[in-house]
């Protein structure tokens, strides 16, 4: 910024000084001058011109610099506290509206940053420079552009704040269409198959047209002050004409003098226009602040533990009384008492929306209970950092996302630190070695966007990999089988015994067989526990709930 400043300051003495060497090149000729001082005032004058371009060139160069290394550091300030905000807030924004928060807003600011400041202070300094330069040939022309000029500024400093609310209005109408698009492009597969494509351009088109109202009232501010500015500059024009008229005629002012001065009015609308031109941009700039400082001030609803350590080795899960809702007075968890040891895999079964995934959440602490306390190897989630939590579980979830990038990147989720062999170890031990010497390019094979060409099986096998790789200490599955073929889920059971040994696990699932690998279950039923116990024990007891549920599984099955 500071060479921003000194390649301003450069434009405006060559912009200052050009018309003066003309006007004296002017009376010299029509003087009858001597032609070697003509010939080297118009070298001047060239001279002056290619300075100029050569200013703007190094000027666009250095703002550009300037304006994009400022909304980089933002953007990416953006992303990393949209990655720490919790899942309430990202629950109640589409994905679209954030990428536009994170770009459309922050774009909107490029210029802003790059060239509000000093294209504002050097151009209020050639304003008064000109002015000055006006007072100085005739004061009388002088007085009558200052108040030309200070009537256009004031005009032009009411219309923004009068423009800045439609501004933000426009911003936000430009985050809702986004925020549309993302969702239903997302969900493309079940509006074609339902055929709801014609509902959705409806819609498409309806906020397109309120998106349309709202950017036309805020443009016409801008068009406003553009009209306001111009015809004052024409009034002024005029009057600084009549006047040095009147003069040249009375003999007082020369016809360099006269050029001199209209030159003046000429060069007092540049920096009008771009002082103008800045406060519009500021209008879209105040309302994108006023979003993006809004959405840097969302304080997360977790607070980060002071970082008591957890255990090392397999973590014992405790849940002590847990009560938990996603709104206060709508319970999903009541009173949930829960306490695994090490080692030991949990399976968790219920009807759909009895709570099951609701209690991973807890574990993750992707939201904290409402009433009891959860715990991990003995200590209270509260009490330790959020990463250092997350860092000692693995997650595979009912919608594996598989991301467009490489094999290996699925894999380690960017990290370039995990070696190769570790991840030829691990695809070995999940049974997929033949399934990587099939594709063209082994672990750089290229993924096609949301793990479109996988089948449900081998993406819920490569997050089993993902999550090997990481060897945590807690393995969390949500309903690992739900969707597979008896050949894949054959594939899939093997690559989750590997996951659960020598690990805590805890197993979601509405298919029974799934559990063979668990110590204990816990029924849940309306977000309470039916029955909690030993798998063997619960199994054989015929009047136990599970017992049941073993029983109408196998009778669907004989049928
Ligand atoms: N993010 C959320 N915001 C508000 N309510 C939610 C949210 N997620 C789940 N719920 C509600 O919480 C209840 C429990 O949902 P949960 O997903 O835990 O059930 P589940 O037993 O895992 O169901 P399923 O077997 O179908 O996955 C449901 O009534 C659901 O509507």
């Amino acid at each position: 910024m500071g060479l921003l400043g000194v390649i301003m300051c450069g434009t405006i003495c060559v912009q200052v000084v050009t018309p003066l060497v003309a006007s004296h090149f002017i009376d010299q000729a029509t003087s009858g001058g001597d032609l070697h001082a003509l010939f080297v005032l118009a070298l001047l004058t060239i001279g002056l011109a290619l300075a100029g371009q050569g200013l703007a060139v190094a000027e666009t160069y250095v703002a550009e610099n300037v304006g994009w290394a400022a909304t980089n550091a933002l953007r990416a300030d953006l992303v990393a506290h949209l990655l720490r905000l919790d899942a309430t807030f990202h629950t109640a924004h589409t994905s679209g509206e954030l990428i536009e928060r994170v770009d459309g807003d922050v774009s909107t600011l490029a210029r802003f940053f790059s060239r509000f400041v000093i294209y504002v202070l050097g151009n209020g300094v050639l304003l008064v420079g000109v002015l000055g330069l006006l007072y100085h040939v005739d004061w009388r022309v002088g007085l009558g552009m200052s108040v030309f000029a200070v009537l256009t500024l004031i005009a032009i400093l009411r219309i923004r704040a009068a423009a800045t609310p439609s501004w933000a209005a426009e911003r936000q109408a430009s985050a809702d269409f986004y925020g549309f698009l993302g969702e239903y492009l997302a969900g493309l597969q079940d509006i074609r198959s339902s055929g709801a494509g014609a509902f959705v351009l409806r819609r498409c088109a309806e906020m397109m047209r309120l998106w349309l109202a709202v950017r036309r009232k805020a443009q016409m501010w801008g068009y406003s002050m553009n009209a306001t500015s111009l015809g004052l500059f024409a009034l002024g024009t005029a009057v600084a004409f009549a006047l040095s008229a009147m003069q040249f005629k009375l003999g007082t002012l020369t016809i360099g003098t006269v050029y001199l001065i209209f030159q003046c009015t000429e060069m007092l609308r540049q920096p009008t226009e771009q002082i103008r031109n800045e406060v519009q941009d500021l209008q879209q700039a105040d309302a994108s602040i006023a979003r993006v400082e809004a959405l840097l001030n969302t304080v997360p609803r977790m607070v980060d533990g002071p970082g008591v350590a957890l255990p090392s080795g397999p973590l014992a899960v405790e849940l002590d009384g847990v009560s938990f809702g996603y709104a206060e007075d709508a319970p999903v968890l009541s009173d949930i008492n829960v306490s695994l040891a090490p080692g030991r895999v949990l399976g968790v079964v219920g009807r759909t929306g009895s709570g099951k995934t609701t209690l991973t959440r807890l574990l993750l602490r992707f939201y904290d209970p409402l009433a009891g306390v959860v715990r991990l190897g003995g200590v209270d989630l509260r009490e330790v950092r959020i990463a250092a939590v997350r860092a000692r579980i693995g997650l595979v979830s009912q919608e594996v996302h598989l991301f467009h990038a490489s094999v290996r990147d699925n894999l380690t989720l960017f990290d370039d630190d995990v070696p190769d062999e570790q991840i030829h170890t691990v695809l070995d031990t999940l049974g997929l070695t033949s399934w990587l010497q099939e594709l063209p390019q082994g672990l750089d094979s290229t993924l096609l966007p949301d793990g479109a060409g996988l089948s449900a099986g081998q993406a819920q096998i490569l997050a089993c990999a993902r999550i090997l790789l990481r060897d945590p200490d807690l393995v969390i599955l949500d309903e690992p089988s739900s969707r597979l073929d008896p050949m894949m889920d054959q594939l899939v059971q093997t690559a989750l015994r590997r996951l659960l040994e020598g690990r805590t696990g805890i197993i979601i699932a509405h298919r029974l067989a799934t559990l063979a690998y668990a110590d204990d279950i816990l029924v849940l039923e309306n977000g309470q526990v039916r029955e909690y116990g030993s798998r063997l024990a619960l199994a054989t007891d015929p009047t136990s709930r599970f017992a049941g549920l073993l029983r109408v599984e196998t009778s669907e099955v004989a049928l």
